[in-house]
């Protein structure tokens, strides 16, 4: 016997939380579960405003024609939108036990370049120090500073960077002026700094600095390869697809020797819980870009470890079927 049930979330997010120049205010999306005998697999799916191509009203609709397919116990093929493949895979791999229990919670701490601020969180975790600074926001002189700022002042510090493509050959020359030459290979990359992958690839050849994609693994034309001055993938596996693809890239980026990141879309606790497994499961040895919650006013039905934020139960959500 297999029983559905679809939960449509709003989550009001943090003040100030900005994506590709626009706010986001709330943070929305699915939840489904899936039951079969006395097994019960959860999914989130959340596309998110300006990454993913879908909505939530779409998502939906492709949601429901394949929970309807499952219900009566046909296997159909995951829909190919990628946020539902990520969560009714995730659901089904809770199902099966494909999708292992023990997770890693660790989560590099997410800093908008606020030393103070990026010195307390540091003081709190325990172990490999790695944090994450978003740049490209600010003048890319202040960015430098900053960066060189950090690396000077916590000599175990493994700073990662990301501009969003944010940068100008020239922007991005500015910012590298200012870090100490020494100090450069604690960066263990920079996601995307320019508008182009070859803008990108010459910042790195000429600075030393180690680059990573993100954005680039969306894009159509884009292939896994080693190249000079790579050393990572960041994969979001809402907005990659199926967890069988994500495995798949992990594998693949892997045995091209490269590292890969599994990140957040900024899922809700659900969704974050379900990739800190991800992490501990296909990528153990990296400690992943999860530090998000805190952008969010709620948890939802599951809680990661210590946060404070309240979780709304599923009775509190506004069910679809
Ligand atoms: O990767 C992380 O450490 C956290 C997630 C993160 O930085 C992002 C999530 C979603 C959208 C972006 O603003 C940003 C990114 O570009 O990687
Ligand atoms: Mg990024």
């Amino acid at each position: 016997m297999r029983s559905v049930g679809l939960w449509r979330f709003q989550v009001p997010m943090d003040a100030g939380v900005v994506l590709r120049e626009q706010r986001l205010k709330t943070r929305d999306g699915l939840l489904v579960r899936l039951m079969q005998g006395d097994k019960e697999g959860w999914g989130e799916i959340s596309p998110l405003p300006g990454f993913s191509a879908e909505t939530v009203d779409d998502a939906k609709n492709v949601a429901l024609e394949w929970l309807a397919a499952w219900q009566t116990g046909a296997d159909a093929e995951l829909p190919e939108m990628p946020s539902v493949a990520f969560g009714l895979s995730c659901a089904l791999a809770e199902i099966s036990g494909e999708l292992p229990l023990q997770a890693d919670f660790r989560a590099a701490p997410l800093c908008t370049g606020d030393p103070d601020e990026l010195f307390a969180m540091l003081e709190a975790i325990p172990g490999e120090k790695v944090a994450k600074v978003k740049v490209g926001l600010y003048e890319a002189v202040r960015d430098g500073m900053v960066v060189n700022l950090l690396l000077e002042a916590v000599p175990d510090l493994q700073l990662r960077l990301d501009a969003n493509r944010g940068w100008t050959p020239l922007k991005a020359q500015q910012f590298a002026r200012y870090v100490n030459p020494q100090l450069r290979p604690r960066i263990a990359f920079i996601e995307e700094p320019c508008k182009t992958r070859e803008q990108s690839r010459e910042f790195s050849r000429e600075t030393g600095i180690a680059i990573a994609w993100d954005e680039s693994l969306r894009e159509a034309d884009f292939v896994f390869a080693a190249e000079p001055g790579l050393s990572a993938v960041v994969i979001k596996p809402t907005l990659t697809g199926s967890l069988a693809k994500v495995r798949e890239q992990v594998e693949t980026a892997h045995a091209l020797g490269l590292t890969a990141v599994i990140s957040s879309s900024i899922e809700s606790s659900l969704g974050l819980t379900q990739l800190a497994r991800i992490n501990a499961w296909l990528t153990p040895q990296t400690i992943p870009g999860l530090d998000t919650l805190s952008l969010m006013q709620a948890q939802l039905v599951r809680q990661w470890p210590n946060s404070a934020l309240p979780c709304w139960q599923i009775d509190e959500l506004e069910r679809v079927i």
